[in-house]
């Protein structure tokens, strides 16, 4: 490229970076015009108001046969459309009538893929409408056999791709995303994708599904959000050998190089949307994920779903349960098989929540739970070879080998799976388990479903009907000697949606660990007694936009109270503000 610049103007190059008079000063330009110096060549951005053909393949504008007579007459669709005019509520339920058809759960990941690139706002009232229904199809479970297919099922290109044959060229590639004003990026880089490991470029699925999910449960405008991935290589061998697999078929990436294009990432963003634009990491490995949630903590808006929303998301299930099973947050006994992002994520926040009630030192509070890695209990005689996350969690104790000994010398009260391993909570385990608690209360985090530690109908029929039972993917209701129990879904999709939208309504540029606790205190009190009665701790996913306006409003009264909000003044009643700035996928007339 430099070559063909310096061509261009006569052999001088224009990546020289010196300082140079710019024409008009450059700040919060977006079209990067008023940063290029007068002889720097600078891009001709038009817009055009979209009619006819064209409007009819935008889909943030097109509505189908939604369009009015008026409308087909004003914006040239005569012709191009059938005679009918359908409501948006008929094109729904033609919509839900076909997905319900469809036995294969791929097919309907399809078909609303499909929808959200064909008509934007009636894949999200969709979703919305219809949230417990569509969530396992946009989300976990289908989302993971979703990127394991990405390449066969590939159609249309979703979010950016930013590899690294794009070095040096990261702020261009920001600059060909057709919107300027982002709000939530998420981004991987397809190292960990759920429980099935490294799935390279084909991990786009997830920041593609969790972004529609900040706008259908978080209400943050779609055009507000650039799922990115970042494709370094991939060491999945059947990825590098499908001739399908749609990213750079090379070993991954690391050390030094790696770090510097994340590196060259992080400052593009910065520099094109600002300091206000909300990353959220997701579903790295954890050899990268803490250090880039500690590296770029301090200089961006950062926050890793995967250690920080999970953990609070399963802090306010605990918080929900103790109504359940009874005591304080300290008056239990913690045990989890898995000791990476989410377990020792988990671990933290819930050791941090009992350090603030009970006063005592979070060094001590960190000695009621305990973890369970791929070598065994952490304990301090393995402190010197632990990964720098785990060394916290090494307490005293004899080494134990597998998770049955560690129950039997813990005699934990909650049990925890983040392992990404399923079905490792065996009968003897969940027996064991059962047999030292009349209400034990037990969480199988990992996804998708084919990755949990347990399903519903295991933990239910193996405990005789007494364990609290909660699961990352979602599990039907189970019938067990007459009574039916509704498993709750221990997800982050219940944090981050409203988490990010309080960021962003409030103008927060840092996030804390105190918002992740208040996040969690709001989910927890929409648990209502009708729900305990089902033996659920978390509220059904129906009132998910009222909750998230809940999470939200907590969350920037947060912000504002570590003075790290930036939208002044400070809204009176956030969580009515927090309603009022909420998506509507509601069609719009066209004048
Ligand atoms: N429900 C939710 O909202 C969320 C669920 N998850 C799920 O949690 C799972 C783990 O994710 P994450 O923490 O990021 O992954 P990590 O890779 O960071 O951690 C996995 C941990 O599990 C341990 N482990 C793996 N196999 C075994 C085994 N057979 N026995 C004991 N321990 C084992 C690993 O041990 P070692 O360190 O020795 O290798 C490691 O400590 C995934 O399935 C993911 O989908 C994640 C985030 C949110
Ligand atoms: C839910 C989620 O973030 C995960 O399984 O990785
Ligand atoms: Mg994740």
């Amino acid at each position: 490229m430099e070559s063909t610049m310096k061509e261009m103007r006569g052999g001088e190059s224009v990546l020289d970076l010196s300082p140079r008079a710019t024409v008009g000063g450059g700040v919060e330009d977006v079209y990067g015009e008023d940063c290029a110096t007068e002889d720097q060549l600078v891009t001709p951005w038009t817009y055009s108001v979209a009619s006819g053909y064209s409007l009819l393949r935008d889909p943030h504008h097109n509505k189908g046969l939604a369009f009015t007579e008026t409308e087909r007459d004003s914006h040239y669709l005569r012709g191009l459309l059938p005679p009918a005019v359908a409501t948006q509520q008929l094109q729904e339920k033609k919509l839900m009538d076909n997905i319900r058809k469809y036995q294969v759960p791929l097919q309907k990941y399809m078909t609303m893929m499909e929808l959200q690139e064909r008509n934007e706002r009636l894949f999200y009232k969709l979703l919305i409408d219809n949230v417990e229904e569509l969530l396992p199809v946009v989300y976990t479970p289908t989302v993971g056999e979703a990127c394991q297919k990405y390449g066969s099922i590939f159609r249309r290109p979703q979010g950016l791709y930013i590899s690294l044959k794009e070095k040096g060229k990261v702020l261009d590639v920001l600059k060909n995303w057709p919107e300027r004003s982002i709000q939530v990026i998420v981004v991987t880089d397809g190292e960990r994708i759920l429980g099935l490991g490294d799935l390279g470029c084909q991990g786009m699925g997830i920041p593609v599904g969790k972004l529609s999910l900040y706008t259908a449960l978080g209400g943050v405008r779609p055009s507000a959000c650039l799922p990115v991935t970042i494709d370094v290589g991939t060491n999945n061998e059947e990825s590098l050998k499908d001739e399908f697999y749609i990213g750079l078929r090379q070993r991954r990436a690391t050390g030094q190089e790696y770090a510097d294009l994340l590196h060259e990432f992080m400052s593009a963003v910065k520099q094109n949307y600002g300091e206000k634009v909300l990353i959220q990491f997701e579903d790295f490995a954890n050899h990268n994920a803490f250090t880039l949630l500690a590296k770029y903590g301090t200089t961006h808006l950062v926050f890793n779903d995967d250690i920080q929303g999970t953990a609070s998301v399963v802090l306010a299930g605990v918080v929900a349960a103790l109504k359940l099973i009874g005591g304080t947050l300290a008056d239990h006994r913690f045990l989890f098989l898995g000791a990476g992002e989410a377990g020792t994520g988990i671990a933290e926040l819930i050791a941090l929540e009992m350090s603030k009630q009970t006063k005592i030192p979070l060094e001590e509070t960190r000695k009621k739970i305990w973890l369970v890695d791929s070598k065994g209990l952490i304990v301090s005689s393995r402190k010197d070879s632990l990964q720098h996350f785990k060394k916290p969690w090494a307490h005293d104790h004899e080494p134990v080998k597998d998770l049955l000994g560690a129950i039997k010398a813990i005699k934990p009260t909650v049990l925890i799976g983040s392992s990404g391993v399923g079905r490792t909570f065996t009968k003897e385990i969940i027996e064991t388990v059962a047999s030292l608690n009349e209400k034990p209360l037990i969480m199988a985090l990992s996804n998708p479903t084919s990755q949990s530690e347990c399903t519903a109908e295991e933990a239910y029929t193996w405990s005789q009907g007494r364990a609290i039972f909660a699961s990352g993917s979602p599990f039907d209701p189970f019938e067990y000697k007459g009574k039916v129990f509704v498993p709750g879904q221990a997800n982050n999709a219940y944090i981050f949606p409203g988490f990010g939208l309080g960021l962003v309504i409030s103008g927060a540029i840092r996030v804390h660990d105190d918002m992740l606790l208040a996040a969690s205190e709001a989910l927890a009190n929409q648990v209502s007694e009708e729900n305990y009665d089902k033996g659920l701790i978390y509220p059904p996913f129906t009132n998910i936009r009222k909750i998230s306006a809940n999470i939200a409003a907590n969350v920037a009264a947060k912000a504002y109270e570590l003075g790290v909000a930036t939208r002044l003044p400070r809204p009176a009643n956030l969580v009515k503000y927090a309603e009022s700035c909420m998506y509507s996928p509601v069609y719009r007339s066209y004048r």
